[in-house]
């Protein structure tokens, strides 16, 4: 009977590793894990604590929590409010945004115009070539943020040049790239993206030495992890920028990192970012939004306002996997930017769970019905 009791201590816990407030959609007084009396026939067919932790799951459950857009509260809500409000949309949109348009226009000209030249003229002068080009990505990376009048703090020694380190940093939206590359030219690794913003990466940001791949593609997965191995090793490369949660978080939450920028023997620098949601929800919610219009709605904004870290360098320690050591350092990340930790993986957001798991569940469900049928 105890070991019935341990097994099935251990099959919940392991289930259970970030219980969705579960508690918030059972009626009160109830309780799935409340210990029952007598048992009855009526006991054994009452799925109904099943029933509502998947209806739990399913109306909230913690992994579609950590997708989800934080629209802003509304404030607009009375006689005096509203007209301060539509005022406000009349300056964001006629006013504020076209000159955010003509900004980074002009920093696209200015961009097109040097980078063009230095591209094709400075051919046989690598190092100079890529001094300037590193320059000039940061230069239009701060145009970008201008364009959304984005107030950042950054705290901690600024990112240098060195061999055999990676940054890593929590990922909200393609603009923590924006937001991280107008201070430090990164090479960045990142999913390939269609239209304009795969054209920018197949010229421009390749000539930072970013690398893209198709996350899909384990073909692709298996170059890149070459690619970052060389990468690390060069001396005059720009530093290595992953974002191991491979996907865009709301920031509120960080999912699993992924192993592989733990695992190149490098020392890795943690980069925590978190954006102040106070006049715009960063977050890229790519399944709903392209990203031109996720720009818009930054350029239709009052500002963007965030705050980055830059953490104390990490070594993984004797003894230590890959993944502890990816957890050693997404606790450093979640701690700093008050972020809670949920053990999932981002990219469930593109495949179906694994049958496994399922079947554990099935299996923790049966284990339940067995051990109240022992203690008769
Ligand atoms: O949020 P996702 O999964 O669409 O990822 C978007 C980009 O690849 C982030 O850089």
């Amino acid at each position: 009977m105890s070991s019935t009791a341990g097994r099935l201590v251990t099959s919940r816990s392991e289930l259970d590793l970030d219980h969705p407030n579960l508690e918030d959609y059972l009626p009160s007084g109830s309780s799935i894990n409340e210990p029952r009396g007598k048992l009855s026939l009526r006991d054994l067919l009452d799925i109904s604590p099943t029933l509502t932790e998947a209806a739990g799951a399913i109306v909230d459950d913690s992994f579609t929590r950590c997708f989800k857009s934080n629209p802003p509260e509304p404030w607009n809500w009375n006689i005096y409010l509203f007209p301060l409000w539509c005022f406000g949309v009349v300056v964001r949109y006629c006013l504020l945004f076209p000159l955010r348009v003509v900004t980074l226009a002009f920093g696209w000209i200015i961009f097109l115009s040097l980078f063009i030249p230095v591209n094709a003229l400075l051919k046989g002068q690598d190092r100079l070539r890529k001094k300037i080009e590193r320059v000039l990505v940061e230069m239009i990376c701060s145009f970008f943020v201008a364009s959304w009048t984005g107030v950042v703090k950054y705290h901690g020694p600024r990112p240098s040049i060195r061999p055999k380190q990676v940054y890593v940093a929590n990922h909200t939206s393609m603009i923590d790239f924006i937001v991280l590359e107008q201070m430090t030219a990164f090479a960045v690794i990142m999913q390939k993206h269609p239209g304009w913003v795969g054209l920018l990466q197949s010229t421009i940001l390749e000539s930072v030495g970013c690398i893209w791949f198709n996350r899909s593609e384990a073909k692709d997965r298996e170059i890149v992890a070459r690619k970052l191995r060389d990468h690390v090793q060069g001396t005059d490369n720009n530093p290595l920028l992953i974002f191991p949660e491979g996907t865009c978080v709301n920031n509120n939450y960080t999912v699993m990192f992924k192993k592989g920028a733990f695992e190149l023997d490098c020392t890795v620098c943690p980069i925590a970012i978190k954006y102040n949601k106070i006049f715009v929800d960063a977050f890229w919610n790519s399944r709903k939004q392209s990203f031109t219009m996720h720009l818009l709605q930054l350029m239709t904004s009052w500002a963007v306002v965030c705050e980055v870290w830059y953490l104390e360098p990490q070594t993984i320690r004797p003894g230590e996997t890959g993944i502890e050591f990816a957890e050693r350092v997404r606790d450093m990340i979640s701690l700093r930017a008050g972020l809670k930790k949920v053990p999932w993986d981002g990219y469930l957001k593109y495949s179906r769970p694994s049958s496994k798991h399922s079947e554990r569940k099935q299996q923790s469900f049966a284990e339940s019905i067995l051990a109240r049928l022992e203690e008769k």
